[in-house]
């Protein structure tokens, strides 16, 4: 994408800010040059300058652990004089958002880095489908950014009492997260989301037709909507809509557009299921045995909030599913290391056996 390509563009507007440049100076002393990665494709990456946009070669940054591959939203430490450029590091990154990749592959893949607002769009057309809010939310939190709950297309809902008990109903979901109605139809709450996402780098998470993408243009105004256009006529159209980007937007802040978080499943984020269950978590502290599985134990905190109607079914539900979801996801994980203590016991076992028979043979 070369809306960056212009020089003059400072990388303030980038989320550039005085701790990033003291943690670059030892790359800067030995004259490696600063810039975010805004795409990364084929071992080659997209990276914003000072200068304008280059393209480098990661090979130095493209680990076999793939948590560790350079992302979109990473800052590079740039060898200029190479040719092509030459990604040599990059910086701790602040926050990172990773998914699992798929069923059968149980390695994590890395998606956005540095993103500080996880815009969680969920649409008011049809049920709230709050389950799937808890979802994103753990998705959000375990990554390190602020989870925000945008409900899109509220001009479908025009009945405010409906309305703000919809709102009610999401807030109760998401402690401590703050929840925006906004209709992009009627530009309705744009500006008030427009000044949250000014501070930093977002993300916009939700399931298909949540309204990503007609919040993503009315963020970023019609000048990329062109560009959009532009690309698609180039005939990498199919293809940008799996490449992320991330783009400065016009009001202020970055927005990282990742297509690919649709179908998002958990990776790693029981700290993340934590945050958004905090009042469970809070209840779970107080029962009587720590290790409370909450089903039938005496004392058990949890189970009185159900009893005396304070916490929902449908809520703790959600929790377990969660939990035994992540569950699965670190088991996954781990299966390689199973496999490997599993041989190893088999090699014990095969030596036990053959000490037992030389032992039975010595006794006939
Ligand atoms: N009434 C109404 N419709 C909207 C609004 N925002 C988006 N839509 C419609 O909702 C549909 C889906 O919107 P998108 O922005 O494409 O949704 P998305 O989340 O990007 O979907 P994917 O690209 O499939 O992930 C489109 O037909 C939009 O026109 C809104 O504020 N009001
Ligand atoms: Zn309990």
């Amino acid at each position: 994408m070369n809306i960056a390509s212009s020089s003059s563009l400072p990388l303030t507007g980038y989320g550039w800010d005085t701790d990033w440049e003291a943690t670059f100076a030892p790359y800067a002393e030995q004259g490696l040059v600063v810039g975010r990665v805004v795409r990364v494709d084929r071992g080659l990456c997209d990276i914003v300058t000072a200068e304008g946009t280059l393209r480098a070669d990661t090979a130095l940054v493209t680990p076999r652990d793939p948590l560790k591959v350079i992302c979109t939203g990473d800052w590079a430490a740039v060898d200029t004089v190479a040719d092509p450029p030459l990604v040599r590091a990059y910086l701790p990154r602040r926050t990172a958002f990773v998914r699992n990749t798929s069923s059968k592959r149980s390695e994590g893949q890395i998606l956005a880095a540095n993103v500080d607002h996880a815009i969680i769009a969920v649409p008011l057309t049809g049920d709230l489908d709050l389950g799937r809010i808890e979802r994103f939310l753990a998705l959000a939190w375990e990554s390190g950014a602020q989870p925000l709950v945008v409900l899109t297309k509220a001009d479908l809902v025009p009945d405010p009492v409906v309305l703000s008990y919809l709102v009610q109903d999401v807030e109760t979901t998401a402690p401590g997260v703050q929840v925006l109605t906004v209709s992009a139809a009627e530009g309705e709450g744009i500006e008030i989301l427009q000044a949250i996402v000014a501070g930093g780098t977002s993300v916009l998470l939700g399931q298909s037709g949540a309204g990503k993408s007609t919040l993503a243009n009315a963020l970023l105004g019609a000048e990329v909507m062109e560009v959009q256009a532009i690309r698609d006529v180039d005939g990498k159209g199919r293809h940008t809509t799996t490449t992320r980007n991330l783009l400065a937007l016009p009001g202020g802040g970055v927005l990282i557009d990742t297509p690919g978080l649709r179908g998002v499943g958990l990776w790693d984020a029981e700290t993340g299921v934590g945050q958004v269950f905090s009042e469970i978590e809070e209840l779970a502290g107080q029962c009587r045995f720590h290790d409370c599985a909450h089903e039938a134990e005496p004392g058990c905190a949890v189970l009185a909030a159900l009893e005396d109607g304070s916490l929902s079914e449908r809520r703790l539900e959600s929790y377990r599913k969660l939990i035994r979801e992540n569950q699965r996801i670190l088991a996954k994980t781990d299966a390689r290391l199973r496999a490997e203590i599993r041989r190893d016991w088999k090699i014990k076992g095969a030596i036990g056996r053959e000490a037992m028979e030389a032992k039975r043979n010595g006794f006939r």
